[in-house]
């Protein structure tokens, strides 16, 4: 199908005809064009008195040809080739301007994002004559070679991503040897990319955050690098960070549409592979995001499941995060139905494509379902375990507190176990269970401690509906421990979140007390404000074993009171 892309509006038939001719104009590969094709291209333009655009690829096959400047026409980001920053795209744009000046932005801007091996403009003398039996020339005024520089490139301009070349003569232009050029760059690229790769088997992702009117800038800075935590805890290698303010989300693509486009650009220029949000999106919000950027668009409750299911290690885990992610995706497959049904589309697309979609979704709500009723199990299970417990009057005392605040860390110097730990979040995903003596009525009692999987805010709300067989061993408690990282700057808010799920939770142990962890790494007005905001709470190092002995006395005196 030869078509014509960009605005055709008041076209004549013969000259779609013209345009479309040019489909079958083979270019050489060694050159950028010829002058016979530069000159045709100029004619036509002069013609209908529009800029026209051609792409071409490496062999030299004209691929797309469209009436308008490079972005009117630009190839949509999900069609083109993806070879990562340390390639072009084998794609070169020839395209003509009606006004005798170099390329602007608009144009230069649709170059790095189709990462073409070059741009060519040529203005046109406005005049121009056709020879006798065909063939086109005095079209032509002068030519512009435009691509991109790699950043070591001493002549790179500060912030910029191209070089322009003065204009050219026709004949310079059409001389000049192509492949060499363009293999010259890519290898300076690939040099580059080698230089800031550091594990091929990481993701590279770009974090945005936004920062609406109803949060406070240090909110904003905490949650962006919450984000970048998560995504280094997936995996993944965080290669920059966009930010934007604005008063409140785009309904559709949450940010502007000038701050997609910049990092549609990062992304092009720095290879990423992902793009994290530093918030939830609706599931048409990431499909308008991914078809303007290109790459995979994901929200924190995507990356949270995503590290959940690196985490899962026992069957009881698994199963959980399994629904949780498939409860997740659900209302996603539905929205994609949708929009391929409003798409309308041709035919043979609609139907089948729906419905593999119905199947699909009946099957995973059928998974779905079938996950449930192992989670009840597993809650039963837990549930009959708990009472054979309670029936030997053990008290047990849930350890809860924000993710990596220390939980695990406390309960191996308590109980000299060994549950891992580590400066990961959501190390810790299944309950374990541990004895502990503390001083009863000057006697000595045993309790049972038990860890559990740590909380985030906004934890996602599939996450507690799968993790509710998980979550009850916190919920029937006799009593509970709130670790709290005082070293992280956020722990005010951490407390608060975790107070917030807990809230949530159908039932929670009716005695609590507040322990701050990681004391060595507190200043001392950090401590003493807390310790006056907070007084009838345990101060404690976990890892370096301070104030664990009042922290004893302390869940004794608790267990009194249950
Ligand atoms: N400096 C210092 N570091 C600590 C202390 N307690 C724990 N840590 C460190 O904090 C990190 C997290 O500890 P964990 O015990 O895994 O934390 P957690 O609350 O179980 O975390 P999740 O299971 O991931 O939710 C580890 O690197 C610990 O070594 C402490 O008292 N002082
Ligand atoms: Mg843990």
């Amino acid at each position: 199908m030869e078509t014509i892309y960009g605005n055709l509006k008041g076209l004549k038939a013969s000259e779609i005809k013209q345009l479309k001719r040019l489909y079958h104009q083979g270019q050489p590969r060694d050159r950028a064009t010829t002058p016979e094709f530069a000159q045709r291209l100029a004619a036509i333009s002069t013609d209908i008195n529009q800029s026209v655009s051609v792409y071409i690829n490496r062999r030299g096959q004209v691929i797309r040809v469209g009436v308008g400047n490079p972005r009117d026409t630009q190839i949509p980001p999900l069609e083109l080739p993806r070879y990562g920053a340390k390639r072009l795209s084998g794609i070169r744009c020839i395209t003509t301007s009606l006004k005798s000046e170099p390329p602007k932005q608009p144009s230069l801007t649709a170059m790095v994002l189709q990462r073409l091996d070059l741009l060519v403009t040529l203005t046109l003398t406005g005049s121009g004559f056709q020879r006798r039996g065909g063939g086109a020339t005095g079209y032509v005024e002068s030519a512009y070679l435009a691509h991109l520089t790699p950043e070591t490139d001493p002549n790179r301009e500060e912030g910029l991503h191209w070089t322009v070349s003065p204009p050219l003569s026709l004949d310079a232009l059409t001389q000049q040897d192509f492949l060499n050029l363009v293999e010259g760059l890519e290898e300076e690229f690939e040099r580059e990319y080698v230089a800031q790769q550091v594990d091929s088997s990481h993701q590279r992702v770009v974090v945005v955050g936004l920062m609406t009117a109803d949060i406070s800038p240090q909110q904003f800075q905490d949650g962006l690098a919450e984000v970048t935590r998560l995504v280094d805890t997936a995996g993944g290698e965080v290669l920059e960070v966009v930010k934007q303010r604005r008063s409140r989300p785009h309904p559709q693509t949450v940010i502007g549409a000038g701050k997609v486009e910049e990092i549609a650009i990062a992304v092009q220029t720095l290879g990423a592979s992902v793009v994290a949000f530093d918030q939830d999106l609706t599931p048409a919000q990431a499909r308008n995001l991914e078809q303007k950027i290109g790459v995979r668009v994901i929200d924190r409750t995507e990356l949270i499941l995503d590290i959940f299911a690196q985490r899962a290690r026992t069957r009881a885990g698994k199963l959980q995060v399994e629904l949780a992610q498939l409860e997740y995706l659900l209302p996603r497959l539905v929205g994609k139905g949708e929009a391929m049904s409003r798409l309308g589309g041709g035919i043979g697309t609609r139907g089948p494509g729906e419905t593999k979609l119905e199947t699909e979704r009946r099957r995973i709500q059928k998974r779905v379902s079938r996950l449930q009723q192992e989670v009840n199990q597993l809650q039963s299970h837990r549930s009959r375990m708990r009472q054979q417990r309670q029936k030997q009057e053990v008290p047990t005392v849930a350890v809860v507190g924000y993710t990596n605040a220390g939980k695990s860390t406390l309960l191996n110097n308590l109980t000299n176990s060994d549950i891992y730990a580590e400066d990961q979040l959501f190390a810790t995903l299944d309950p374990t269970t541990r004895r502990l003596n503390v001083p009863h009525n000057g006697d000595s009692q045993t309790i049972l401690l038990t860890d559990t999987v740590g909380f985030i805010k906004e934890l996602p709300p599939s996450l507690i509906d799968a993790f509710r067989a998980t979550l009850e061993e916190v919920s029937e408690a006799d009593a509970m421990l709130h670790v709290v990282d005082l070293s992280h700057q956020a722990w005010e808010s951490q407390i608060q979140a975790v107070s917030n799920i807990l809230s949530d939770l159908p039932l929670v142990p009716p005695e609590s007390l507040l322990v701050f962890n990681k004391i060595d790494q507190v200043d001392s007005d950090t401590l003493a404000e807390a310790k006056k905001n907070y007084p009838d709470s345990v101060f404690i190092s976990a890892q370096k074993r301070l104030g664990l002995e009042t922290l004893r006395e302390k869940i004794g005196m608790m267990i009194s009171h249950c």
